[in-house]
């Protein structure tokens, strides 16, 4: 009896760490059984292959040890993500240009289409694959005087369909379309305004207590049901995406190679850096 009731203690418990790989961490939370997924890709969490990779098995791990659920946040101080590490796609060759986006894609897909429940803390800006990530999730809280939003066409570039999911499920139709087009980054106050962020919070931790409190809201909700209702609301966008997966790598390649837009590219990393050196 005591063995059998060992090995059900043994199979409720949860343990504190569960795994970290280069560029992410992942902490349970005991009591909760939450998962608090950590980016720590220093200074600003740019997403390189080695990071998406890495960002993609950590949501599996999560996914697979399930866990209650999940929230996203940044270890760096003032950045969530600054989107796509623009150093990678800046003067690379074509295949490079086609493995980062489908680690784009496949990063996209494990968040977006997680029957778990997810949040963002978003402790920092989070423009462009900074805001993708923060939209696949179902809940975000995030610290004042930062900015979040798909600022693509600044850089000359489109945010292809599956891209502007999250923005589209959130915003209203026009206000998305305008965004979008005039590549806006919302402070966190106008986002707040706008729907694209549901709190405000003073603190990292307050961002955290708020995300697991979302998650907390689903406690006595049947895991399945929550989950295959969540991904009738998705499931339009995941088959559109799953249709054109493939042509969307060669439309990327073929956009990102244009020596136009490596123009654009180039111009916007040297004034990053000037920026960063004032
Ligand atoms: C062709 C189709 C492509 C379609 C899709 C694209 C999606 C994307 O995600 S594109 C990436 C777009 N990202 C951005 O526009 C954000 C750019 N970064 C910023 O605006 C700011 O860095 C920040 C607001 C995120 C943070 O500002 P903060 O003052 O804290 O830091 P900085 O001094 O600006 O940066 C520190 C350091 O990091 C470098 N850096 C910043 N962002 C990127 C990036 N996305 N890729 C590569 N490197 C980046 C910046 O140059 C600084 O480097 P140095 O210290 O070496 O000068």
């Amino acid at each position: 009896m005591m063995h059998l009731n060992l090995l059900r203690l043994g199979a409720c418990r949860v343990p504190s760490r569960l795994m970290s790989t280069k560029s992410t961490s992942v902490e349970i939370n005991d009591k909760t059984g939450v998962a608090i997924l950590s980016m720590c890709r220093p200074p600003v969490n740019s997403q390189n292959v080695q990071f998406l990779r890495d960002l993609k098995s950590s949501i599996y791990e999560i996914e697979n040890n399930k866990s209650r659920g999940l929230i996203l946040t940044s270890a760096n101080s003032n950045v969530f993500s600054a989107g796509l590490d623009i150093l990678e796609m800046y003067n690379a060759d074509k295949e490079q240009l086609g493995t980062l986006w489908t680690e784009l894609q496949n990063v996209w897909i494990a968040l977006y289409g997680s029957g778990l429940p997810t949040a963002a803390a978003i402790n920092g800006h989070a423009p462009a694959g900074g805001c993708l990530l923060a939209t696949a999730c179902e809940y975000r809280a995030m610290l004042p005087n930062c900015v979040i939003g798909l600022n693509e066409t600044q850089l000359g570039i489109i945010a292809p369909k599956w891209l502007m999911s999250g923005y589209q499920n959130i915003l209203p139709q026009r206000l998305a379309e305008r965004a979008l087009t005039q590549g806006r980054l919302f402070t966190t106050e106008e986002a707040l305004k706008a729907g694209l962020i549901d709190e405000i919070v003073n603190s990292k931790e307050e961002a955290l207590e708020k995300c697991l409190n979302f998650i907390g809201t689903f406690a006595k909700v049947n895991p399945l049901a929550r989950s295959l209702t969540k991904l009738q609301f998705r499931a339009a966008n995941i088959k559109e995406f799953e249709k054109i997966r493939q042509k969307d790598v060669e439309d990327f390649v073929s956009l990102a190679s244009r020596p136009e837009v490596q123009k654009v590219m180039g111009d916007y990393l040297e004034n990053l850096k000037k920026k960063s050196k004032k």
